[in-house]
């Protein structure tokens, strides 16, 4: 039985630990709370992360990074985006040389403009080929309870994706293996801005119409984005990309989504950051990231732009709902 570190115990680190162990590793993990590690050792639960949810057996807890990462094969990070580099900072010197990493963080970091992985290789030291991501349509409570669905693990070595292929694979969850890192990473990112923009339109009162254009020209916006920086077109018609952007975008379990909706009924950021039960909506502080790499790569996000007037420079929603709908016109 292989040993699994997870580290983060929040909704997605807890429901990932659950498929690892359903798969039949041994999963530990690193819990920021005594709490949270006592709840998940003792009632074999995390009652405030996915309530109700009986997590197997080979799941444990521990608030100690050394004693969850000793004898661990593979580490899976489960921390936010912006939060990662600092916590991996203080684990780096645990972790053993030929350790595999999984990056469940679907954000882009600010400042740095760096994605996840690109994070774990400079902080940790180790190979691209060491280092691989898992990103698709996977709401944590939905997949905790034993839906099924389907995922995306990419890495840039084949063999080692198809090793993590077996370790993920339960009868509710299905990994489909990809070698276009760039293009999972950038579809996470986006697609919690483009989530954002759906709940405002949703709060603000609007229909389906205007939630599905914002889907399609949020996924041709995404695409538009991941291709300047290398990535495969492909990837965002698949999982990680229509398939995350459609489950983020419709979905009352999605914290973005939800965070924008509060947001277009017209309260402030601080207000809707209240409601979400000290769980992270990536897409607040990765729209900003998001803007200035397109500015960098050369290419047009008006949607991704009118997220980070309105969640960071006071911009009204009606006001640049308007003005997006008069851009000029183009071919599709
Ligand atoms: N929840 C979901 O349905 C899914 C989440 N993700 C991604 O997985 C990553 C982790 O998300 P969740 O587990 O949902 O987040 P969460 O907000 O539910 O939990 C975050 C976890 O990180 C820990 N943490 C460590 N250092 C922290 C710090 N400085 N500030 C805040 N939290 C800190 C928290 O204690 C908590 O255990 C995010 O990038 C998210 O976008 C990806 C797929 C599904
Ligand atoms: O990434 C997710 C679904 O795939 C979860 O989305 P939220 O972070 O918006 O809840």
């Amino acid at each position: 039985m292989a040993r699994i570190a997870v580290m983060g115990a929040g909704s997605w680190g807890t429901a990932v630990g659950k498929v690892l162990a359903d798969a039949g590793s041994e999963v530990v993990m690193w819990a920021r709370r005594e709490e949270a590690a006592d709840d998940i050792n003792t009632n074999h639960c995390n009652g405030k992360y996915l309530p109700g949810v009986v997590l197997p057996s080979a799941v444990s807890a521990s608030t100690d990074p050394a004693q969850v990462l000793d004898g661990a094969e593979e580490v899976v990070l489960a921390v936010p985006s912006q939060t990662l580099r600092a916590n991996l900072e203080n684990w780096v010197d645990l972790l053993a040389p030929n350790i595999g990493v999984i990056s469940l963080a679907k954000g882009i970091e600010t400042g740095t403009l760096m994605r996840i992985s690109e994070v774990v290789a400079e902080v940790a030291g180790l190979p691209e080929g060491q280092i691989a991501v898992l990103s698709g349509p996977n709401l944590a409570r939905e997949v905790a309870e034993g839906q099924p669905a389907a995922t995306v693990i990419a890495c840039t070595d084949a063999a080692r994706a198809a090793r993590l292929q077996d370790a993920f694979s339960t009868r509710y969850f299905r990994p489909y293996t990809n070698n276009d890192v760039v293009g999972c990473e950038i579809g996470g990112a986006t697609k919690n801005v483009i989530a954002l923009v759906c709940g405002i339109a949703s709060g603000m009162g609007l229909g389906d119409n205007t939630a599905a254009t914002l889907v399609t020209r949020g996924l041709a916006e995404s695409t538009r984005l991941g291709v300047a920086l290398g990535a495969s077109q492909t990837t965002f018609a698949g999982l990680a990309g229509l398939g995350d952007l459609v489950a983020t975008c419709t979905s009352p379990l999605s914290r973005n989504r939800t965070f924008g909706e509060r947001l277009g009924r017209g309260e402030t950021l601080e207000q809707a950051q209240e409601a979400t039960n000290g769980q992270v909506a990536e897409g607040v502080k990765s729209c900003t990231s998001i803007v200035e790499l397109s500015h960098r790569a050369g290419v047009e996000m008006p949607l991704t732009e009118a997220v980070h007037e309105i969640c960071h420079e006071g911009g009204n929603a009606v006001e640049v709902a308007v003005r997006l709908m008069r851009r000029s016109t183009k071919p599709e």
